[in-house]
């Protein structure tokens, strides 16, 4: 078996329109949009979508050694201290691997708010909440200023956002957030508890905890009107509310709350280098890396990553094996992966974000 792990495409059906971009990026004939504006790249997670238990979905496939398709985490399963390495000398699990995103709006999606990890844990009996982060890749022409809400700006009482939501005042939800203009570059991370809703026209790389838990507390959106169970994770409305981070962050603190300012951990000055993105002053919950290419650069490691080639081409070596990366490849490197080179074969440099768990140095 190959050492790096390539993923092939794996939409999911969401509440919400989008994914032109994505079907461009695959190279479909008539790239529309539709109700699949995600693809879960390596996910482990399996989408929670209230109609559609019929269907698997969010689970990655792969190829096994008969090249026959199966569950990613079930490969990850035949070899776990290869692929998933240790923690502080115990063995990593499924639940250790971050949800990892390309994301495609064509609508705001609706309003949400995801359990922080304590949450999920404490009164869920769930192992992981939604800390979510976003890497803002491209966003579309001819939607003025793209922008997400992530708030509470001004906060109603715990009171008020009941008898808001019971009734879905809307315009009175929204009064209660800024819009937070977002470009291309843009890193945000949105912990558990913080209600938000994505705007539309935006490309992202969404990295978040491995669960698909959300409270959606605006019912109606385009059109799509969302079931009674999936509204508030099957609870009642006092513990959708529970979920709530009523804190208001005002708009001059919005930047230190939710904005992460990449720092640079190496530079070789000749167009190779390495920055943090997402780390440990920002969550305990995912690291995110960049590494950016212009010739060759050997790396070392013994924790596992998601990648995703967001600019260029070249290809990763680890040893003689090969692994071709064009932009918007997606692969899983193992944690008994110790050594690899990224090589850059194009003009522009090749450029890859690293999803790691947890806080990786
Ligand atoms: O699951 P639904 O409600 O369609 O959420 C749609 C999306 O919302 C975003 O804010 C993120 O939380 C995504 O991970 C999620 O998939």
């Amino acid at each position: 078996m190959n050492s790096i792990i390539k993923f092939t495409s794996n939409r999911v059906w969401r509440t919400y329109q989008g994914g032109k971009l994505l079907d461009t990026i695959e190279g479909k004939a008539e790239p529309k949009d539709s109700s699949f504006p995600e693809d879960w790249i390596g996910s482990t997670v399996e989408a929670r979508n209230v109609g559609r238990e019929h269907i698997s979905e969010g689970l990655a496939m792969v190829p096994n050694e008969n090249n026959e398709l199966v569950a990613f985490k079930d490969v990850l399963a035949t070899k776990q201290a290869h692929f998933l390495g240790e923690e502080n000398g115990e063995p990593r699990s499924l639940d250790d691997i971050p949800l990892v995103k390309y994301l495609d709006s064509s609508t705001r999606l609706h309003f949400q708010a995801h359990p922080t990890r304590e949450f999920s844990q404490q009164r869920l009996g769930m192992p992981r909440g939604k800390t979510e982060a976003y890497v803002i890749l491209q966003t579309r022409e001819g939607i003025g200023t793209p922008y997400i809400y992530a708030g509470f700006q001004r906060s109603p009482s715990r009171e008020q956002l009941k008898e808001w939501i019971e009734t879905q005042n809307i315009d009175a939800i929204e009064s209660c957030f800024d819009k937070i203009p977002v470009k291309p570059g843009d890193v945000f991370l949105i912990p558990g508890g913080r209600p938000h809703a994505l705007g539309e026209g935006i490309l992202m790389l969404e990295i978040m905890e491995p669960s698909d838990l959300a409270v959606r507390f605006e019912f109606e959106r385009c059109g799509y009107v969302i079931p009674e169970q999936a509204r508030f994770m099957g609870r009642d409305i006092e513990t959708a509310l529970d979920v709530f981070n009523f804190d208001p962050v005002a708009k001059d603190e919005v930047d230190t709350e939710f904005r992460c300012h990449p720092s640079v951990i190496n530079d070789d000055g000749k167009g190779n280098n390495l920055s943090l993105l997402i780390g440990p002053e920002n969550t305990p919950c995912f690291t995110v890396k960049r590494a950016t290419v212009s010739s060759q650069v050997s790396r070392e490691g013994t924790t596992f990553f998601l990648g995703v080639v967001t600019e260029g081409c070249g290809e990763i070596r680890v040893g003689d094996e090969v692994t071709q990366l064009k932009q918007w490849d997606r692969f899983f490197c193992p944690a008994g992966v110790n050594n690899f080179e990224y090589v850059c074969h194009s003009d522009t440099p090749l450029s890859i974000l690293e999803c790691y768990p947890g806080n990786t140095q």
